[in-house]
């Protein structure tokens, strides 16, 4: 409960949530699977509650304790609700937590979990008071989704704050789809087939569990996020850009969809040298450079693209479910910064494609701002531009479901 516990206090003192799971996991290679799943689960289920153990706690504390015991608080009032029947474990466990991390809080902590216990039966009263706690998202979250989706907005609020579907991408080079499913079912795991190349596991498995994973017959990869290589439809011998490469999913699955010369830029070193790695898995290769996309006399010799994948930065609000930390960490304003960046990357990016050629711009973002509105704005700053429909429409907004996450498609053709 302690390392959830700091895990949280990271990401309420503005920290990355998969950044410091990741040193975590770094810095305790001898856990075993069932306690990375432990840990993982508990600090990632508090966070996706955002603003319900705030609610319950602002009833019982008198005064904000330090962030490592708010964390904590948060982490136990969450155990309490998943797990009622273990509520005594659940406040021994916290108490011997904080008598570690902070001894002279032990009575104080005590004291709020058993009054939480003993008044459980009021909390969803507490959380219901406020729009925030009974959505568990921040308000102008709230309020930008409501905007843009007026008849959809409390569903897609409502899976935003479910446990993230698990799909795999099958490298239709090495194997068949049924190859690769009855290769999972002989290891007892589950898939059933949502596309040509695509399984979705009845229960998400670790990665080392996989079949075929290790010599690249596999790669975990959303369902939605399969879409992009499928729209930009790259074909045998045509020059392609991966302007916002890492890790690389993307990257890899157009490399399994035709044999093209692939340039892959990233901004990040460190994310750039995953791109390499899942390459290499997959026995793909790519031309891969650290460069700032938009700075053009960087790193672009002059030759033109047939196909550019612009897979942007984004508010990843399509993604809360597998990233809860940015309800707590984005700000409505920022949202604005990520249109004007997506914007620069864009422009620049167009200037690169062949006449004929075509850009696929991507966000795993369910906020106008940075889908259908930026994509208005392009047309309207590019008359050589036009949308190449996706099913019948101008573009695509792929609400987040049970299947698969929340993403956003145009797919701009440049005149010839
Ligand atoms: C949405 S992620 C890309 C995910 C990736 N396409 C995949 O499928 O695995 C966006 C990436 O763009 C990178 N990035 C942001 N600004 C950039 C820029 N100006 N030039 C190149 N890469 C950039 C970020 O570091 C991040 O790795």
């Amino acid at each position: 409960m302690l390392r959830a516990a700091e895990l949280v206090a990271g990401v309420i003192e503005g920290g990355n949530l998969t950044d410091a799971f990741e040193r975590m996991l770094e810095a305790h290679r001898d856990w075993p699977e069932s306690t990375r799943g432990a840990v993982r689960d508990l600090a990632w289920t508090t966070l996706r509650d955002f603003g319900r153990g705030d609610a319950v706690l602002d009833r019982l504390l008198h005064s904000p304790p330090p962030t490592l015991v708010q964390a904590l608080l948060l982490v136990a009032v969450q155990r309490l609700s998943q797990r009622p029947a273990q509520a005594h474990t659940a406040v021994d466990q916290a108490v011997q937590a904080v008598a570690t991390a902070m001894p002279g809080l032990k009575g104080m902590v005590n004291g709020v979990l058993r009054n939480a216990l003993r008044q459980q039966s009021e909390w969803a009263g507490w959380i219901g008071a406020s729009r925030v706690s009974a959505h568990a998202y921040p308000a102008w979250w709230i309020e930008r989704i409501r905007a843009s989706l007026p008849e959809q907005w409390e569903a897609v609020l409502a899976v935003g704050n479910q446990r993230p579907p698990m799909a795999l991408r099958v490298n239709l080079r090495r194997c068949t789809l049924e190859a690769a499913r009855a290769e999972l079912a002989a290891a007892g795991i589950e898939a059933k087939r949502l596309g040509d190349a695509t399984l979705l596991l009845a229960q998400p498995v670790a990665v080392a569990r996989l079949p075929g994973y290790a010599e690249g017959r596999v790669s975990v990869q959303d369902a939605g996020a399969q879409q992009a290589a499928r729209l930009l439809a790259p074909r045998d011998g045509e020059r392609v850009l991966d302007a916002c490469a890492a890790p690389g999913g993307k990257t890899a699955h157009l490399l399994e969809s035709a044999d093209v010369e692939l340039l892959a830029l990233e901004l990040e070193p460190q994310r750039a040298q995953r791109i390499g790695a899942n390459l290499e898995r997959l026995g793909l290769r790519a031309e891969i450079r650290v460069a700032d996309c938009c700075d053009l006399r960087s790193w672009w010799d002059g030759r033109p693209f047939d196909r550019i994948l612009a897979d942007v930065p984004c508010s990843a609000s399509g993604v809360v479910r597998r990233h809860p930390d940015i309800k707590w960490l984005r700000r409505d304003e920022d949202i604005a910064g990520f249109a004007k960046q997506q914007r620069r990357i864009v422009d620049a990016l167009w200037q690169t494609l062949a006449p004929g050629g075509t850009m696929l711009y991507v966000t795993c973002s369910v906020f106008e701002q940075e889908n259908a509105a930026q994509i208005a704005r392009f047309l309207d700053r590019h008359a050589d531009a036009e949308c190449v429909p996706i099913h019948a429409a101008s573009d695509c907004q792929l609400l987040p479901d049970a299947e698969h996450d929340g993403f956003y498609f145009a797919r701009l053709r440049k005149q010839a």
